[in-house]
C-alpha cells in the first residue's frame, strides 16, 4: 500500500489537521493591484490564509505544492492520504502573509474529513490535468462540493489546468478560460514541471483574498472576539485556530 506523502516541513504546524481558522491583527486595507514576493524572518503578526488545493487523483496537486514551497518537482509522486500541510511565506504589498496550503486527497477512498478541509479556508484551488478530459468534465463534482462546504462570499476560487508542457494536450486553454468564467472562477494555467505559471497561481489567489472584503477580514475578526472572551481559559501547551509559525 502506498505511503502518504510527507510534505510537512519544519515550520509545519501540526494542530493544523484539527482545523485551522485565520486570524491576523488589525492592518490597514490593501488597495490595487497587489505585489507579491516570498519573504524570511516575518515577525509571528503576519496575516495567515488558508489555501485548499483540491481536484482529481494525479492531476499534479501535491507537485504544484512542491513546486511552489520547495521550488522541487518529483516525477513519482505517491497519491496523497488524507491531507497534508505547507507553510509559504510572502510579501504582498508590503503586508506580511504566510499562505498555509492544504493539500487534499485526490482518491475518494482517502477523503474522509472532507467538511473539515474546507472549514476556514480562504481561497480553494481546483485542479484539472490538460492531457486527461475526464479531469475536466468532472470538474462540477468539485464545484457541487464546494457549495455544500464553502460559502459564496467568504472564499476566492481559483481554476488550474495543470501538464501543459505535455504534448497530448486533450483540453483546450479556451475551454477551461470558458468554464472559469461561466463560474466566476480564477484561472490559470501551469506546469508544475516546468514551473510555468506556478508561483503567479498562488500569488494572484492571494492577492484576490486580500483584495476581496468579507475574506480574510472575517474570520480574523471572529477570532480577535474568540482570543477575548477565552483569554482566561488559555492552554499554553495547545495551539488555537491561529498558529504561529516560526
Ligand atoms: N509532466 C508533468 N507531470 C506532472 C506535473 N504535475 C504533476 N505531474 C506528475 O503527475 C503525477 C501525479 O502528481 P501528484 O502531484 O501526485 O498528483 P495529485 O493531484 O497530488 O494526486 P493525489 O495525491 O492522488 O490527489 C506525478 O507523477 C507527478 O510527477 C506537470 O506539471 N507535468
Amino acid at each position: 500500500m502506498a505511503r502518504p506523502k510527507r510534505t510537512c516541513g519544519a515550520r509545519t504546524c501540526f494542530t493544523a489537521l484539527r482545523g485551522f481558522d485565520s486570524a491576523e491583527p488589525a492592518a490597514p486595507p490593501l488597495f490595487g493591484r497587489g505585489r507579491a514576493r516570498a519573504g524570511r524572518g516575518m515577525d509571528a503578526a503576519s496575516l495567515t490564509l488558508k489555501l485548499l488545493l483540491i481536484g482529481d487523483s494525479a492531476v499534479g496537486k501535491s507537485s504544484l505544492l512542491l513546486r511552489f514551497t520547495d521550488g522541487a518537482f518529483e516525477p513519482s509522486l505517491k497519491p496523497t492520504i488524507g491531507v497534508d500541510f505547507k507553510v509559504k511565506k510572502m510579501v504582498i504589498d508590503g503586508r506580511a502573509v504566510q499562505l498555509a496550503i492544504w493539500d487534499t486527497a485526490g482518491q475518494e477512498r482517502f477523503r474522509t474529513l472532507t467538511p473539515s478541509y474546507y472549514r476556514g479556508a480562504q481561497g480553494v484551488v481546483l485542479v484539472y490535468d490538460v492531457t486527461r478530459k475526464d479531469t475536466f468534465t468532472g470538474l462540477d463534482s468539485w464545484l457541487n462540493e464546494l457549495e455544500i462546504y464553502t460559502s459564496k462570499n467568504s472564499t476566492v476560487k481559483m481554476l488550474v489546468g495543470n501538464k501543459t508542457d505535455k504534448p497530448d494536450r486533450e483540453v483546450e486553454r479556451k475551454e477551461g478560460l470558458q468554464f472559469a468564467r461561466k463560474r466566476s472562477l480564477l484561472f490559470i494555467e501551469t506546469s508544475a514541471k516546468t514551473l510555468d505559471g506556478v508561483q503567479h497561481a498562488f500569488e494572484e489567489l492571494a492577492i484576490k483574498i486580500l483584495q476581496t472584503p468579507g475574506v480574510w477580514d472575517r474570520n480574523a475578526e471572529k477570532q480577535r472576539m474568540q482570543l477575548t472572551g477565552s483569554a482566561a481559559q488559555q492552554d499554553k501547551s495547545f495551539c488555537t485556530a491561529y498558529c504561529t509559525l516560526a
